[in-house]
């Protein structure tokens, strides 16, 4: 069983392709990459992962389960979670308030129980509590758990949304440009975090455009070209591949 499969998928925007009969696995435990030039169709294949847009045709499994059709909420209840490029917080909340808000899809607060306040709903509510501690811990924010979230900088703020999205309880994280905007010691930090997080058994794939991260930090890469995968396999294959080569050539990015 894969941890991640899509069939045949499609995606069109009006007029526009975006994805044309996409097959892609992921392995359990992987760092996958996934690259490929401007308006290749990654973002559009983590938000059809996501069930933020309708696919069009075609399917897409989670852990052997078709999850094409279903709800953003029903696909991270299965533990399928992504975050995304511009980080979203709620800036007024303290650090420590954003990661409790992201656990609460799995949290078993009632409307009736929040409301009354009741036993059930304090011991959930600080159990939510501890669980954000200790991801705010893991992630190496636990020192600035009751900051505004507003105030903090860039880099921490990127690190915030993957403790959010850890707060889901996922098996499988999409990451969307997990360093764009970062300085160097920054992009380290990250990518020394999402090597701590797939080592707890999560699986991630990553949306990256800074070819020296992708190189370094993926296990397997997947290269998308006019919504077309051209290209699977290591680092080292990737980086050899001439149709690679090709797409890449004139764009911005290059294959290191
Ligand atoms: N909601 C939408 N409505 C219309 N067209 C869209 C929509 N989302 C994506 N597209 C189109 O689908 C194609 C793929 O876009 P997508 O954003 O997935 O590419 P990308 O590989 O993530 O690019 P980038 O690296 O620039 O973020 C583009 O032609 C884009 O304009």
């Amino acid at each position: 069983m894969y941890e991640l499969e899509a069939r045949n998928l499609q995606m069109k925007f009006g007029g526009v392709t975006a994805i044309a009969g996409l097959d892609l696995v992921v392995e359990e435990g992987e760092i996958r990459g996934l690259i490929g030039p401007n308006g290749a169709g990654k973002t559009t294949f983590f938000n059809a992962c996501s069930g933020r847009y309708p696919i069009t045709a075609g399917e897409i499994r989670y852990r052997g389960h078709t999850i094409s059709g279903l709800k953003p909420h029903e696909i991270a209840a299965q533990g399928l979670v992504r975050t995304f490029q511009h980080v979203t917080l709620f800036k007024k909340f303290s650090v420590l308030k954003n990661v409790m808000a992201g656990n609460y899809l799995h949290a078993q607060h009632s409307y009736w129980g929040s409301l009354l306040r009741t036993r059930k709903t304090r011991e959930a509510e600080a159990g939510s509590e501890r669980r954000a501690r200790e991801i705010l811990d893991f992630i190496g924010l636990g020192h600035i758990a009751h900051q505004q979230a507003a105030t903090l900088a860039h880099g921490h703020q990127k690190m915030l949304g993957i403790a959010i999205a850890l707060a889901a309880e996922p098996r499988m994280l999409l990451l969307d440009e997990p360093c764009a905007g970062m300085n160097n010691d920054e992009s380290r930090e990250m990518i020394a975090l999402v090597r701590r997080i797939r080592d707890t058994g999560i699986t991630i794939m990553l949306i990256e455009h800074d070819m020296k991260v992708v190189m370094g930090l993926c296990d397997r890469i997947t290269v998308l070209n006019f919504g077309n995968n051209i290209a699977d396999g290591t680092p080292e294959e990737v980086r050899a591949n001439p149709e690679v080569r090709e797409a890449y050539l004139g764009s911005q990015a290059h294959v290191a």
